[in-house]
Order: C-alpha cells, then structure tokens, then sequence
C-alpha cells in the first residue's frame, strides 16, 4: 500500500523532530511520499517561520529593514543543519535568497518556508527533493488544475520512486508561485494522495489524532477514533485546526482515508477519517465540539415575511454586493437572521443595513457583533431525540445566554450562538454534559 505522510510544522520544528520524522519514514516503508510543512512552534510562544515570512513580507511593503528579521529565519536553519550534520549549503542558499528579496513576490517568500524544510528533510531522509512549483499546478483563479498536477505527478513518481514535497504551495503554468491557504500543506497532501490513488493519507501533527474539543479550551479531551468525513469538515470548519478545512475533498472524492497521527507518540492509535465509521453497539452521541470567536449576526423582523416571494433573495443579494460570504442563516415564520464572520464586514456593516433597510423596508433590524458559534457535531444525533434541548438546558444552567441555534440539514450538528466572553465556558459546559461520557445505543439493524 502507498503512504502519503504529510509533517505539518510542529513535526518538523528542530533537529530533534526531524529525527522523529526519519524514524517514523524508516519504520514502514510504504512511507515513500513526505509531504513537509514549514518549521512550526518549538514551544508555546514561539514562532512559526511562515508567520516570520509574513512579517518580512509587511517589513518590506513598508519600507521597513528586515535584515535581523532574516537572519533569524536563517539561525533556525542553520542550527538544524548543524545538529544533524547535513551538507546542504543552507547558509549560503539563504543568503541568496535574502540578497534578493525585494525582487521577489510576497507569495514567492512565503513560499521559502516549506522549501527550505523540504531541502533539509530531502538530505536528511536521503529522498529526492521535488519542487511543489513543478509538480502542483495552480489556475490563475487560485484553484488547482487537478489534470495537470496528476500528469506532473504521476511523471514525477516515474522517475524519481519517491520523493519530498514542501506544501502550501505550488505555481501557475507560467511559473508564478501560489500559495494555499494557511495550514494549506494538508492540502497538498490530499492532493497527492489522489494522484497516486495511495492506501492512506497520514497526517502527522502534535497530538494523538482529532481530539473531541480543542486542548487549549478542554483540558486532556478524548481522543476520536473513528469519523466521517462530514463530522470532519463541519469540526474543521468551525476551527479544529489539526486538518485543514479543504483538506478533505481531493482525498474523499477518491476514498481515501486520512489518518491523523502524533509524530511525539507515534504508537497512539490516532483518528481515522473516512466516508462512514464502522459502527458500534455503543458509541457516543457527540462526536466533538469545535468553535470560533468574532462572528456577527443581522437579524431582520417583518410581520408577513413568509408570504412575500424573493424577501429572503433579496437581503442576500445585499450581502453578495458587499463580497461577504455568509455562515449561517437561522430563519423563523417572520424573522431570519444572516450571521457572517465580524472581519468581513468591519468596514461595510453599517452600508449593510442601510440597503436592507431600503430594500426590504422591515420592521425592525438588529445587529449582534461579538458572538461566538460553538458546532456540536455527532453522527449519532439524529439517533437521540431532544439533543439540542438539553444542550439549551445545560447552557442554561451555567448562566450562559444563548444568542442563536441553528441544526445541518443532515442532522449531524448544531450550532449555538453566544457571546464571544462566554465561548470557553459554554465549550467546557457542552463538553462535561455529553462528550466527557455519553453513549448511544447502535440499533442492531444498522450494525448488519
Ligand atoms: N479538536 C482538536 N483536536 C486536536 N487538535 C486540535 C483540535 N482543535 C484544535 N487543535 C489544535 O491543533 C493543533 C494541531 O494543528 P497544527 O498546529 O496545524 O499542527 P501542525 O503544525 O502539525 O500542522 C493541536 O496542537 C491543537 O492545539
Ligand atoms: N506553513 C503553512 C502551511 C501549513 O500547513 O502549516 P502547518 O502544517 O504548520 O499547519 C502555515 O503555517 O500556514
């Protein structure tokens, strides 16, 4: 079976988790393809180099010297280089590149992060370097050009066996450097792993799999061991950073499944994402929390709404003229509510509602910024009736006031509004009630 093994930054941070890396490659050896992300954080309040690459970036649109600012970026090279005796000339690779950096594009720099982590780990795995610029093919538009990128890449499994691949980005037919967005190495390598149809797409992060609520907001949460697809991109979606949100679509259409695995503890069992999880007799009726701050909510009330043909139409269209993409729309018989994310529409909230106000001519309009979503997702929901119920009820308990709700179509989450203050209470309060312990029983219909 052919692996792809993607390293996101915190696996390849210092010469220490490159030898972590080296070993787990060595270990199996379907592990032909190494995808590899910038180095990532050595300890909390750290930096991460791609972040770095962004401040030189704003250093030079403003004018501002940036060489200490480099400098730094090449010490954090240099010093693994050195621990792990490797002959790349990373010191004088860097300088090049520093040399010339007002030349270059702000994608082109940024790009400098994986590449240079794939120089050192190429060496250090004793595996060809292949160049993500010549192997994934972006359009013009931003979006990859799947035909292109497979011929390349199937061309460059022929000739070289294996190889490592930096991720995030990639490059236009003419050569242009494209970046993904952030966290976009899992993209690449979802992309990979479909175009050499591999048996699994491991993702090897800093934590033992896909976690049923952030580490940082929940202490010590459960590990997930199983789940879909679906549970995954709404969980991603909504700020479960370990996978990248698009991560998903290159490697389900193909059914592959990904495997999230922990390169400091490489014998946890991690998660596995797939179409549907093997099933159970008993499993747990909330597969995971996940959520995110500083959204905004319009809510528009207009006794008879329901019969007016377009009014809902309408009011979108106000949005799509501003450019804001829209999370959620929670609707009633007179009343809807159009919740967008707060940094979209900083600038333009108030040219907002002032057209809706002239288009629509409703009774009253509200605007409620600072709020937080909080996704409750589980395949096992639609199992239970009167989740979201006691979900309201827990929340109630706490004090904790609840602005909107929402539920997907598929039943497979819900989506409570609060304000962004309560967000880590609301997300402990959730987890304790249902995920800490809950069981559902899997009728045995559905396990045949
Ligand atoms: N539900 C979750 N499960 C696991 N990790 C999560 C979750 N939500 C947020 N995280 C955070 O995601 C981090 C891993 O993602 P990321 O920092 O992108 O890693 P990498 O550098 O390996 O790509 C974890 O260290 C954890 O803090
Ligand atoms: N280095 C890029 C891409 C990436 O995927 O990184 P990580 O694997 O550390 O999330 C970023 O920081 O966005």
């Amino acid at each position: 079976m052919i692996k792809v093994a993607k390293f996101g930054g915190s696996s390849v941070a210092d010469a220490a988790q490159f030898k972590k890396v080296r070993s787990i490659v060595k270990a199996d050896p379907d592990r032909r393809f190494v995808v590899v992300s910038a180095s990532g954080k050595r300890f909390s309040g750290d930096n991460k180099i791609t972040d770095l690459l962004l401040l030189v970036n704003a250093h030079i649109q403003y004018h501002v010297d940036c060489s200490s600012l480099l400098e730094s970026i090449e010490q954090r090279y240099v010093q693994i280089a050195q621990e792990l005796g490797l002959k790349y000339p990373i010191a004088e690779k860097f300088e090049e590149f520093s040399s010339v950096i007002q030349s270059l594009s702000p994608e082109y720099i940024v790009s400098r992060g994986e590449w240079f982590t794939g120089q050192l780990m190429a060496e250090y795995l004793g595996l060809p370097f292949l160049d993500a610029a010549d192997a994934i093919v972006f359009h013009h538009d931003g979006t990859v050009d799947m035909e292109r990128t497979q011929t390349r890449v199937r061309d460059a499994v022929a000739r070289l066996g294996s190889f490592v691949l930096p991720g995030f980005y990639g490059a236009t037919v003419d050569g242009t450097i494209k970046l993904f967005q952030r966290g976009g190495g899992d993209i690449t390598g979802a992309i990979l792993a479909r175009c050499i149809d591999a048996g699994v797409y491991e993702n090897w992060t800093d934590v033992s799999g896909f976690l049923a609520a952030d580490p940082r907001v929940v202490k010590n949460p459960r590990s997930i061991h199983r789940i879909t697809f679906d549970e995954m991109r709404e969980l991603s979606y909504m700020g479960a950073s370990v996978l990248q949100e698009e991560a998903i679509f290159p490697v389900r259409e193909a059914n592959i499944p990904i495997q999230i695995k922990n390169t400091n503890d490489p014998d946890a069992k991690g998660t596995i994402i797939r179409e549907t999880a093997e099933e159970h007799e008993q499993e747990h009726l909330i597969t995971g929390i996940a959520g995110k701050r500083d959204f905004m909510a319009v809510h528009v009330q207009k006794a008879h709404m329901s019969n007016q043909v377009g009014f809902l139409r309408r009011a979108l269209s106000v949005f799509e003229r501003y450019g804001v993409s829209i999370e959620h729309i929670p609707t009633g018989v007179d009343s809807f509510g159009v919740v967008v994310n707060g940094s979209d529409v900083k600038d333009s909230i108030y040219s907002i509602v002032n057209d809706l106000q002239q288009e629509l001519k409703p009774d009253s309009i509200n605007v409620i910024d600072s709020l937080a979503l909080i996704s409750v997702v589980g395949r096992n929901m639609s199992r239970r009736a009167g989740t979201s119920g006691r979900i309201f009820g827990c929340l109630g308990e706490a004090g904790i006031n609840i602005r909107m709700i929402t539920q997907s179509s598929q039943e497979i989450s819900i989506i409570v509004g609060v304000n962004n203050a309560d967000f880590d209470r609301a997300i402990n309060v959730i987890y304790d009630n249902f995920v800490a312990g809950e069981m559902v029983q899997i009728p045995t219909k559905a396990l045949a």
